[in-house]
């Protein structure tokens, strides 16, 4: 155990278990494992029956996710575990702190038996529970209990087990609002009167205020946004009609070999209770028309801050046709001011798409689009109990049995396969066309739409910054292993919007009228610039990880813009812009410099106005990768002593952004060489130096799955 800065001992890492028949504790088990990764705790991933590999004399946090079968059996990958626990004695497991996520279904006698075995068995063996036991229902759906219990085990998790914070804290401002304020108004106050009248100027020839692009030099901006050779363009993409062509879905094959006609289905989950009527849906529906005609929220939707409509002030496309990725920069303005910083997020609420939702209408034969607007048709999470709801809507009985088998404990294998799929709710209505539900029904039983997070990539200092925000990300559309194309909700929405801009592209107010609801998501970590301006950045981000060090950077721009302009103005001694501000180093990877160096010619001058003092790149997919490193960890690999002194004379503070996964670890590994090479450090003492650098907002990571 490891004390804590409160006193209290946590281990250093997390062992999650699991005992599954087919598939669903597994997938469970791993997705706690990988969200635990992700959420900066060190965590192992094992089935029951590799119990050897685990060294239970020095576990002491297990998360165990298992199912039960048979007659209230443990599966057969914890048969052997379970011998083993029958067979240790006394108090076996005295150090050992657990949770416990049981898989069960009521349609059983023994409901969760071997969670419930289990929680005894360790607790005889002297271990003692951390968290309340979950027990999920298959009969009801499994996700009635298991998210819930997932969410509240986080946490519940961070008194026990120690970890490297990854999401937001407090955000700390290198000035605070008030200053901005005041800084602004002596240094931008002939800056801000030119812009106003410049507005003044194109209101007078707009005759619609809404669609008037805010014309805050936006050309400069664009410019200063795009690379060089940008073509800059208004739009004339047409807006969105009603002669969207609606989507085709896909049908999905259901292997039907298991099916036994003389058998019955048994474990078939409850249909879901309806509380909706039509009436409460059309009421619902024309309350979100009249908020979506404002360009607002679907009226059950509570946006978590307050909510903007944003016009989509610019769009360009950072990546050329044969680049991997498709990599879109937006900017977005708002007329209210609104403060914030760099590292802050914002959220969107993207609506689904348009022939989604028409070949969603056409099959079920409704025209009334406003009802079905607000509820997610995406698929992710198909669920049992729904595919029972949509059993009793079949008119077809062939239709009707293969739902009724997907939902049951017979069919669980098969309903395995179809989610793999990740069918949208218009596959399953194009698999099973004979389905017609009742509309208040599909809209109770899908989930809302869910906003979608992106980094804010500018700087609140810079002209105007307080009323727009930009960020860049990859679009969202890819080939399922299964050969259907998926795509996600928003990027998609927004690439269309402007046109799919090809490369180079850059154009000014793509979609005249169209607003986009959106909140801030101020971070909830320090992922912000230090408060001390002298303190050296270290940011590590690669691909689109360097969104939130692209507002970083223009902001401390813009502080020795202002710090100059000090300089120039009254009779104090001069300072000198290197000694006021700490050095700041980004280690940047892409796979060719050529095909996705984003935000190059931005990184090349902040590299020549010394606002950078280094940039360090990673390529990947190059031929000289081996002189310069193929990913950001091997570059820091080369830069390592550079690093050291960077943490040990001057204190520097690292950010790493961007992938959870290989990037975030292989970073992690790296910067513990680094305390071991150069700082003198054991391994398990470096290990333990980062931890307490992360635990005082000194090593900042911000990562995704
Ligand atoms: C053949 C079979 C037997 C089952 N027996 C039980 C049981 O005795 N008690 C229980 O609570 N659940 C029982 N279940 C339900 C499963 O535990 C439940 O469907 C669970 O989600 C399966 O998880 P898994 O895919 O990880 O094995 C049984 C399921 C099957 C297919």
């Amino acid at each position: 155990m490891v004390p804590q800065d409160d006193g209290t001992p946590r281990a250093d890492h997390l062992t999650v278990l699991f005992a599954s028949q087919t598939g669903n504790a597994e997938s469970i088990s791993r997705s706690i494992h990988e969200q635990a990764q992700e959420r900066g705790f060190k965590s192992s991933h094992y089935v029951l029956n590799d119990f050897a590999k685990v060294d239970w004399d020095k576990e002491e946090c297990l998360v165990f996710v298992v199912s039960t079968t048979g007659d209230g059996d443990p599966p057969d990958n914890a048969t052997k575990f379970w011998r083993h626990l029958r067979k240790l004695k006394g108090a076996g497991l005295p150090n050992a702190k657990y949770a416990i996520l049981g898989l069960g279904d009521t349609n059983y006698d023994n409901f969760c038996q071997t969670a419930k075995k289990l929680d005894t068995r360790l607790q005889d063996l002297g271990a003692s529970s951390f968290y309340a036991r979950g027990l999920a229902d298959d009969a009801t759906g499994l996700e009635e209990t298991v998210d819930p219990w997932i969410k509240n085990l986080w946490p519940v998790l961070a008194h026990q087990v120690i970890s490297v914070p990854t999401i937001h804290d407090l955000p700390l401002p290198h000035l605070t609002p008030q200053e901005t304020h005041i800084i602004k108004e002596k240094i931008y106050q002939k800056e801000l009167q030119e812009e106003r009248q410049q507005q003044q100027q194109v209101a007078g020839s707009s005759s619609s205020s809404v669609e008037k692009v805010d014309t805050d030099s936006i050309d400069s901006r664009l410019k200063a946004l795009s690379v060089s050779d940008s073509t800059i363009s208004t739009s004339t993409t047409p807006q969105p009609t009603n002669r969207v062509t609606p989507a085709t879905g896909h049908a999905i094959d259901i292997d039907l070999s298991a099916l036994d006609s003389h058998s019955s289905l048994t474990g078939l989950p409850r249909v879901p209770n309806a509380n909706l009527t039509l009436t409460d849906a059309v009421s619902e529906a024309s309350q979100t028309a009249t908020n979506a005609t404002k360009g607002g929220l679907p009226s059950f939707v509570q946006s978590p801050s307050k909510l903007f409509l944003a016009k989509i002030n610019a769009v360009e496309c950072l990546t050329p046709e044969n680049a991997l990725k498709r990599t879109l920069a937006v900017e977005f303005g708002f007329e209210d001011d609104v403060e914030y910083l760099p590292g802050d997020a914002f959220g969107i609420w993207a609506p689904n798409d348009e022939s989604l939702v028409r070949g969603v209408l056409a099959s079920l034969a409704i025209k009334d689009e406003d009802l079905i607007k607000p509820v997610k048709l995406e698929g992710k999470a198909v669920k049992k109990a729904n595919l029972r709801l949509y059993a009793d809507h079949a008119m077809d009985l062939a239709e009707k049995q293969k739902l009724m088998f997907l939902a049951s404990k017979q069919g669980g294998e098969q309903f395995n396969a179809f989610r793999a799929w990740r069918p949208t709710f218009l596959d399953i209505l194009t698999t099973f066309p004979s389905v017609k539900i009742p509309l208040a029904r599909v809209i109770e039983t899908l989930p809302p739409l869910q906003p979608r997070y992106y980094s804010i990539t500018n700087s609140p200092l810079a002209k105007s910054g307080h009323r727009r925000w930009s960020c860049a990300f990859n679009t969202v559309e890819y080939e399922h292993p299964k050969g259907i194309q998926r795509r996600g909700v928003c990027t998609p929405w927004l690439d269309n919007l402007s046109g799919r801009l090809p490369y180079g592209k850059l154009v000014s107010n793509p979609a005249p009228g169209q607003l986009v609801p959106m909140f801030l998501k101020p971070n909830e970590t320090k992922f912000n610039l230090p408060t001390d301006s002298l303190k050296p950045v270290i940011m590590i981000g690669p691909g689109t990880g360097v969104a939130p060090f692209m507002g970083f950077l223009e902001h401390r721009a813009e502080q020795r813009r202002i710090k100059k302009r000090m300089n120039n103005v009254g009779s104090g001694p001069r300072q000198d812009l290197d000694e006021l501000f700490g050095e700041m180093v980004l280690f940047f990877g892409c796979r060719n410099r050529d095909l996705d160096w984003l935000f190059r010619r931005q990184m090349e001058e902040y590299e020549k106005d010394g606002v950078l003092a280094k940039l360090h790149m990673a390529v990947s997919r190059e031929e000289d990768e081996l002189i310069r490193g193929k990913y950001v960890q091997d570059v820091l690999r080369k830069e390592s002593k550079k690093i050291w002194d960077l943490l040990s004379t001057k204190d520097a503070s690292i950010y790493v952004c961007g992938d959870a996964g290989g990037m975030a670890k292989g970073v992690h590994d790296e910067l513990i060489n680094i305390l071991v090479e150069h700082g003198g450090f054991e391994k398990m003492d470096a290990m333990m130096e980062l931890n307490k650098w992360a635990q005082n907002k000194r090593y900042l990571r911000d990562l995704w799955a």
